[in-house]
């Protein structure tokens, strides 16, 4: 991971991961024609604690994924800056690549067909910490007791595990070299709902036995009342609203969130870029609250209370 992307933080800082008016924006258009920038990240100020699991919400096309792959230094930003916390040990080393690592959707996409499961695994221990061939089966072994896996499944191939195993055995690839915070990818959303329970225990075990910190990025609300400690809602790049889960979810200020509490009981609202506003609020278009600057003018983020925030001007 390059160094000029994700930065290390001052030793006296507290968060894992600081993000500060964080702006992305993407080429867009055909290689031969016309292009124009598109705003994935927008004005994005956000902490990530210590061991705690931050649930990133919000519609398809909000720029979730871009923002968890941003902290892993995947993508380098337009402006501002990612910062992470310098590894606790006295060790000089600068931020490490292993410190971060990610989960995606589909487990069977993420593994090579043509490797077993536990060189998939093995992989990252190989090339990154040099250890003994045995040692790296005993780790290997260890890694797949740890997310409930029989060490035997390292000898399988991905299609022959289901996916709620595969899941399993990509948490415990991510967990190899032993990472302060997984980006977990709509990590359940492809499970059947009685192995996507058992997932989630999963997660919420490791965050709170191994302290490892998660970004959990769903369009769940279910899901992240069920695993996150906060809550981060996102609407076309900027975050809106964020807190604890439930104060969010019991009491959401942003008409956004109370959209998207309504569509749990139905009516899943759409990402629409036509709608998006050009200036000001970019859900004005769409809110049954808005004002008349809400088009015009850009809402700052207020404060509610310690730990609460959100941007607009009209708050429910
Ligand atoms: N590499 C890229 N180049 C150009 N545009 C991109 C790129 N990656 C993402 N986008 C665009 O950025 C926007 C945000 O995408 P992103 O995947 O971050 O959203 P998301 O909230 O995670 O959505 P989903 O839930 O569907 O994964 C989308 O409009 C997407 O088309």
């Amino acid at each position: 991971m390059p160094h000029n992307v994700v930065d290390v933080l001052p030793v006296s800082a507290s968060p894992l991961i600081r993000i500060r008016d964080a702006v992305l924006e993407f080429k867009i258009g055909k290689a031969w024609g016309a292009k124009r920038d598109l705003r994935v990240l927008d004005d994005i100020s956000l902490d990530v604690n210590e061991g705690e699991i931050i649930a990133l919400l919000g519609e398809s096309g909000s720029g979730k994924t871009t923002l968890g792959k941003s902290m892993l230094g995947l993508h380098p930003l337009t402006s501002g800056s990612i910062k992470i916390a310098p590894p606790k040990a006295a060790s000089p080393r600068r931020q490490n690549a292993h410190d971060l690592q990610m989960v995606f959707q589909d487990p069977l996409s993420s593994f090579n067909p043509r490797f077993t499961v536990g060189s998939s695994i093995a992989l990252p221990l190989r090339l990154q910490l040099k250890l003994s061939e045995e040692t790296i089966a005993e780790r290997v072994a260890e890694l797949l007791s740890r997310v409930g896996l029989n060490p035997g499944f390292a000898h399988r191939y991905p299609h022959e595990m289901s996916g709620g195993q595969l899941q399993r055995a990509a948490i415990a690839r991510a967990l190899a070299l032993s990472p302060r915070l997984i980006v977990a990818d709509e990590a359940v959303s492809k499970l059947d709902v009685s192995v996507r329970a058992q997932i989630l225990n999963l997660i919420k075990s490791l965050n709170r036995s191994e302290k490892i910190a998660f970004v959990f990025i769903t369009h769940d609300l279910g899901v992240a009342q069920f695993l996150a400690d906060r809550v981060a809602v996102m609407y076309f790049g900027r975050i809106v609203e964020l807190g604890p889960v439930d104060q969010v979810m019991d009491s959401p200020r942003h008409p956004y969130t109370t959209m998207l509490m309504n569509a749990r009981k139905g009516e899943a609202p759409v990402a629409d870029e036509a709608k998006r506003s050009a200036k000001g609020c970019n859900f004005a278009n769409r809110c049954p609250r808005a004002l008349g600057k809400c088009h015009d003018v850009r809402p700052e983020v207020t404060a509610f209370g310690d730990d609460h925030e959100f941007r607009c001007f009209n708050p429910v």
